[in-house]
This record gives structure tokens, C-alpha cells and sequence, in this order.
């Protein structure tokens, strides 16, 4: 039996990933806090469902996927040490864990909510001996980067965990963009999403897709001397810096 603590959107999203991977559903538990909400996930996902409420993890496989700040009062519900503790939870180091749950080996990941269709890429870290396991869990919910650290962790936050948000945001200016130079929405969206389809395939380094791209005197070239003169690149690169030091400070 796999078990995930916590129903909000990335254990969903984790149990989405299993469930597409043909995960045996059967032997996947959620624990959680309120009763409508489990008997809800029980019918959506074909789980089995247990109160939080002395929680006994003893010899468990545990995914940890509660809020951050909520370290401390899952630690007081539960007893027992687990066998592995897998933590999605972002900020928290591995030594910070160890403090709150008793286990046998530790390990700790960042995915996206692309698990949800099985296309997350999962960076983890932790005990060697439970790796490969590791990485069989998190490969149903997508590819999966052993990193060498908690800090690396924390990097991978900001690209791999917030970055969905970023990337909704900048698709979502390409798109109105298109609206605004006069294309109907629908269609805006469409080539937007497109767009984000098709680069995905491309299996160049950035810059030489940049450079493919970018013909003399051309449409491209316009565009890129907006992006510079307003400071795009610098932009994206700090939120990316500032995203990093919030999870330093969770
Ligand atoms: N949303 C995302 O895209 C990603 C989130 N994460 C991490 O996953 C974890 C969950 O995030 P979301 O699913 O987005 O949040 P959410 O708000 O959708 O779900 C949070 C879950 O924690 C439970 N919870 C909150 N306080 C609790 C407490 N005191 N005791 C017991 N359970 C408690 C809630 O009942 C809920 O099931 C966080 O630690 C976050 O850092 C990691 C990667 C991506
Ligand atoms: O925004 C957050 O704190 C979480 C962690 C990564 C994505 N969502």
C-alpha cells in the first residue's frame, strides 16, 4: 500500500498520475482530516480512505502533501515510524522533516501538477537506499531528476513547482496579445497552446532555437528588441531568484 496525506490539488494531481500509469488503485490510501472530503476522493479514485486522527504510518509508505505550516499538527495526529516518507512539501529540508516524522529513510520531491497527466518531471532527493523505489513511485506521475540536495530542491521549486503559474501567465499575455492585434479567442488560444505544444518537441538549446528563428531584418528580430528593451529576460530570471528565496523562508 502507497499512502498520500493530504487531498488538495497535487495529491489529486499525484492520484490522477497513478491512476492514468494503471497504479492499482486498490492499494493506495489517503489520509486526511474531514470525512465528506475522503468519502469523495474514495468515489472519484476507487481509494481506500483513513482519518488522520492517530494515523498509525508504522512500516508505511508515506507521501507527505499537505501544506507547508502543517508539519507541525500532522506530526502531533499521527504515531508510528514510517518505513519511507516521501515529502512534496515545498521549503521544508529533509532535516526539518526528520524532526516532525519518524521514518525509516526520507525522501523529498518537488512535482508539478502536470502529475495529473502523467507529465509532471519530479526533482528528488534524499536516502540512496530507497532511490530507485523513488524513482518508480514518481515515474507514474511523469519523468523523474535525482538532484544532489535539499537546496537543489528548493532551486527546482522555481522552475519545476511555480513555474506552471509563470508559464500560465506568459500564455495567457501571448494569447490576449493575439486578441489584441485583432484574432478571435478562440483561435488566440488554440495558437497559443500550440505554441507550447510545438516547442516542447523542438530538441534544440534555447538559444538555437532563438537563432533558427530569428531572421535578418525580420518579424522576429521586432519582437525580440521589445522583449530586451523592456527587460524580459531580467524579469523572468529574478522571479525565478525570488521564487527560490520564498521557499527559504516557508
Ligand atoms: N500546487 C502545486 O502545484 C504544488 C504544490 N506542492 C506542495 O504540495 C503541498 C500541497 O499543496 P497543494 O495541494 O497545492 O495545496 P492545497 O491547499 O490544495 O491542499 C493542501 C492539503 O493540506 C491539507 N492540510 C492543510 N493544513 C492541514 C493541517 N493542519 N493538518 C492536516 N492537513 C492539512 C488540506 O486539507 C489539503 O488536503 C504543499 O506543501 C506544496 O508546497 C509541490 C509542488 C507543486
Ligand atoms: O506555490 C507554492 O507554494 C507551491 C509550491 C510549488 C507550487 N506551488
Amino acid at each position: 500500500m502507497l499512502y498520500i496525506v493530504g487531498y488538495g490539488e497535487m495529491a489529486k494531481a499525484i492520484l490522477r498520475g497513478l491512476k492514468n500509469g494503471k497504479w492499482d488503485m486498490e492499494n493506495v490510501g489517503v489520509v486526511g482530516r474531514n470525512e465528506e472530503k475522503l468519502k469523495n476522493i474514495e468515489k472519484e479514485f476507487n481509494v481506500k480512505t483513513f482519518l488522520l486522527d492517530g494515523f498509525d504510518i508504522t512500516d508505511k509508505e508515506i507521501i507527505l502533501a499537505v501544506k507547508p505550516y502543517a508539519l507541525t499538527e500532522i506530526s502531533m495526529r499521527i504515531k508510528g515510524v514510517a518505513n519511507t516518507l516521501y515529502s512534496i512539501l515545498a521549503g521544508k529540508s529533509l532535516t526539518e522533516i526528520e524532526k516532525y516524522i519518524k521514518a525509516k529513510f526520507y525522501i523529498r520531491a518537488m512535482p508539478n501538477i502536470a502529475a495529473a497527466f502523467s507529465a509532471s518531471t519530479t526533482a528528488v532527493t534524499g536516502d540512496v537506499e530507497v532511490k530507485k523505489r523513488a524513482e518508480e513511485i514518481f515515474s507514474y506521475i511523469g519523468d523523474v531528476v535525482w538532484v544532489e540536495n535539499d537546496d537543489e530542491i528548493d532551486m527546482a521549486t522555481a522552475i519545476i513547482g511555480s513555474g506552471p503559474a509563470f508559464l500560465a501567465i506568459i500564455a495567457e499575455a501571448v494569447s490576449d496579445g493575439g486578441v489584441y492585434i485583432g484574432l478571435k479567442r478562440e483561435i488566440a488560444n488554440k495558437l497559443t497552446k500550440g505554441l507550447f505544444k510545438s516547442f516542447s518537441k523542438i530538441d534544440m538549446n534555447f538559444s538555437e532555437i532563438k537563432d533558427k528563428v530569428m531572421s535578418p531584418k525580420g518579424t522576429t528580430a521586432e519582437g525580440i528588441l521589445e522583449m530586451e528593451d523592456n527587460k524580459a529576460r531580467g524579469t523572468i530570471l529574478k522571479v525565478i531568484k525570488k521564487t527560490y528565496e520564498k521557499s527559504k523562508k516557508l
